[in-house]
């Protein structure tokens, strides 16, 4: 079978669209319409002899995240089997950056920003005294430092330099080598570099044998992005999917209606197509006609919901506070995963947060419940797009790998002698500047026995220096084991492991550095079998602990997400991504009369397929769905008069009741999205259950359990028809 026979007729256009060189085929359509399958659809018809017989190095799909490439081929592998799948060129920008740059650098190197940290730590401000450089003014120095020539460096004048970094010619020259001498990529810095070869060449090899050209999630893309798709799809045919209500990146500049432009303008009218999904297959109409409201002004470009109804309206709750919001979300999952006798899976829910700080509190209130209640089997997983030690103090192991392999490598070295006892920054820059002087590599200075005899280092470096010198000359590179052992001798002797004692970790946090080493360690393991012959498991891993290979290795083929685990994440990471059950926590700090936070939300809201909890904190109000806040008075009035409104106060009672929990919890409620804004607490609730001619009881609440059963089938019956 070459096409999914579920296409429909647009769908189907998508997919047998031309491939001609130099030709543009663009996709747009909304939440859910099925952009990404038909992309997969797409690839299985031009690898099949019908449609174009391409083979798969002739066809690279670009996507932004790591998470987006993940589930990309995922529903490439649901479609043509794992082989091709695994086969398949699909790959992030940055990835993709990578191997272009591998070709032209064989040594070059990625610069987190653990890295860049360190780095401003090894090059203090010299001209301000205890003002050191800040990340941004390093990533700028790093790029001007790095493509400067010879002759422009002569005339490169201290007060220019002065007057953008803030320190002298000196220092900009000293990071200048630190740089160089390695070929040091920021991740921004990949994509400059990428694109200047790009334009102009030599254009490595396999960059030329692509056909086709697919950039899924469009909207995402910003300048810089436009500019190598439209570097790298000259004569070739280009695929671009996206909604443009769905852009996100706004803060890196992605302006998705110019850059749709941009990009037709190269096109003359008879070489370009424009195709528009209009069938939504992911959401209930109930939850579709909140997107919808969401959006405000812009509707979504959906004119066919193709759900039936779930006859369950999105939840709008209302808290007090961050840890109300939370005993709720954690104790309504037991509830429907109770409920639904198993048929809801944890993988099937997920708690989605605007900012990581938010994300991540609330993943440490569900690991500490579950730690004091007996829901053993509650797993949780964080999604994120790097792995997490990579943003703390651990990624020196990093450097420690890099000087295993070649000691000779400046700036891993000298960031590792920055820890050691009696070390300080000023030693390890009088050790840099010897070495520079001396026109020698830090680590051929620090053996030369002369040079070593008048330089009256501490022996905490000559210690190093030794153990380094032993432990290359014995350790196996591809035994994961020793690796990681290897490490930890280094962490426990040579300062790591002090500066984490002396950083004062909470139980928490050391909780979760054993669990980063746990995960190293992990993918050590898993991928010594997929390292090609011609390299160690050591270089192997250093060139890829980045890319989403190394991250999930090979489960990116059998299962996106753990039966058992809950899933948290940003919203930004979540993109592309669907679950039946999804939570939005309350938007702490989300003013949401901006429209660029309006979109975010959107994306968050349209993750979901079947169950939405919209939570919200008291008085927050979304207009455009909450209506402006009204007076008890009014909402009276409204209810006694107009028919429509008695209709949404019966609406909300039945959902207020159908949430009162079985852990008898009185609800803090204000339900549903036609809700007036008003009701958010039990007296509320009571004013308009009498207003609806009906007594409110306490006691009446805490007989609905029952009630509170009922509409989980509801939702199980959407999930079984997903
Ligand atoms: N023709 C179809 N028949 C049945 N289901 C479909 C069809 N097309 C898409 N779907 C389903 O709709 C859901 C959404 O598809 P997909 O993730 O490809 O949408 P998308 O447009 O990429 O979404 P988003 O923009 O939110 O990332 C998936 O579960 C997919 O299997």
């Amino acid at each position: 079978m070459l096409i999914d026979i579920t296409c429909t007729p647009p769908q189907k256009d998508v997919v047998v669209s031309e491939f001609q060189p130099n030709t543009l085929l663009n996709v747009i359509a909304g939440p859910g319409s099925g952009k990404t399958r038909t992309l997969c659809s797409r690839i299985a018809w031009l690898m099949s002899e019908q449609g174009g017989s391409l083979r798969e190095n002739e066809i690279l799909v670009l996507s932004l995240t790591n998470r987006a490439v993940d589930d990309f081929k995922h529903k490439l592998q649901n479609l043509m089997g794992q082989e091709m799948a695994e086969r398949a060129h699909v790959m992030t920008f940055h990835s993709f950056a990578a191997s272009v740059i591998k070709e032209r650098y064989a040594d070059w190197q990625l610069l987190e920003d653990e890295d860049l940290k360190r780095l401003c730590e090894l090059v203090p401000n010299t001209a301000s005294k205890g003002h050191s450089t800040n990340m941004s003014t390093m990533k700028e120095v790093i790029r001007k430092a790095r493509y400067i020539t010879e002759d422009q460096l002569e005339q490169y004048e201290t007060s220019e330099i002065k007057s953008k970094y803030g320190f002298d010619k000196e220092t900009f020259l000293k990071i200048r080598s630190l740089v160089g001498s390695h070929n040091m990529f920021t991740y921004e810095d990949m994509l400059f570099e990428c694109n200047d070869i790009l334009k102009s060449g030599p254009v490595p090899e396999f960059v030329n044998a692509y056909k086709v050209v697919i950039v899924d999630e469009f909207q995402d893309v910003y300048p810089l992005l436009a500019d190598i798709i439209l570097e790298l799809s000259r004569n070739k045919h280009l695929t671009i999917s996206g909604d443009p209500n769905q852009s996100i990146y706004g803060f890196m500049g992605a302006t998705p209606e110019k850059n749709w432009k941009r990009v037709a303008a190269n096109y003359n009218k008879e070489s370009k197509k424009l195709i528009t999904l209009s069938q939504a297959f992911r959401s209930t109409p109930e939850l579709l006609q909140l997107f919808s409201k969401i959006l405000g002004q812009r509707q979504m470009n959906l004119d066919e919901c193709v759900k039936n109804s779930a006859n369950f309206p999105p939840v709008r709750m209302s808290f007090d506070s961050m840890d109300d919001e939370l005993k709720f979300i954690f104790n309504e999952i037991q509830r429907l995963i109770k409920c639904s006798g198993g048929k809801i899976k944890y993988s099937d829910i997920a708690v989605l947060s605007y900012t990581n700080q938010e994300v991540d509190t609330a993943y440490r209130y569900f690991n500490e419940r579950k730690k004091n209640s007996n829901e053993a089997d509650l797993g949780i997983n964080r999604l994120n797009s790097t792995p997490r030690w990579l943003r703390t103090q651990l990624s020196i192991l990093i450097q420690y790998m890099k000087i295993l392999i070649d000691p000779r490598q400046n700036f891993s070295l000298l960031s590792s002698l920055n820890l050691l006892e009696r070390v300080g920054l000023a030693t390890v820059n009088t050790i840099y500047i010897n070495a520079l002087s001396n026109k020698m590599y830090v680590w051929d200075y620090l053996n030369d026995e002369k040079l070593m005899q008048d330089a009256k280092l501490p022996k905490s470096i000559s210690t190093f220096v030794n153990f380094l010198d032993h432990v290359r000359s014995t350790l196996d590179p591809n035994n994961a084991n020793a690796i990681m052992q290897t490490l930890l001798i280094m962490g426990e002797k040579f300062g790591l492991k002090q500066k984490l004692i002396t950083s004062k970790l909470t139980e928490q946090q050391l909780e979760e550095y054993e669990s980063c080493l746990r995960s190293i360690h992990k993918s050590l393991r898993q991928n010594a079998s997929l390292r090609p012959a011609d390299e160690s498991l050591l270089q192997f891993y250093l060139s890829n602990y980045n890319s989403h290979v190394l991250l999930d290795p090979k489960s990116n083929f059998a299962k996106l997400y753990n039966e058992n685990e809950v899933n948290f994440s940003t919203i930004h990471t979540a993109k592309g991504l669907e679950f039946p059950i999804v939570f939005i926590l309350s938007p702490n700090n989300f003013n949401l009369s901006d429209y660029r936070r309006r979109r975010v939300v959107y994306v968050g809201l349209t993750r979901a397929s079947a169950l939405l909890y919209f939570n919200r904190l008291r008085n927050q109000y979304v207009y455009s769905i909450d209506g402006a806040p009204e007076t008890t008075s009014k909402l009276n009035e409204k209810a006694s008069s107009n028919p429509d409104a008695v209709h949404r106060m019966k609406m909300l009672e039945k959902t207020a009741q159908a949430y009162v929990s079985e852990y008898n919890q009185t609800p803090k409620i204000a339900v549903c999205g036609n809700s007036p804004p008003n009701l958010s607490t039990n007296k509320d609730l009571s004013r308009l259950l009498s207003v609806m001619g009906r007594s409110y009881k306490r006691t009446m609440d805490l007989n609905l359990g029952a009630d509170a059963l009922k509409f989980v089938p509801m939702v199980v019956r959407k999930l079984s028809h997903r």
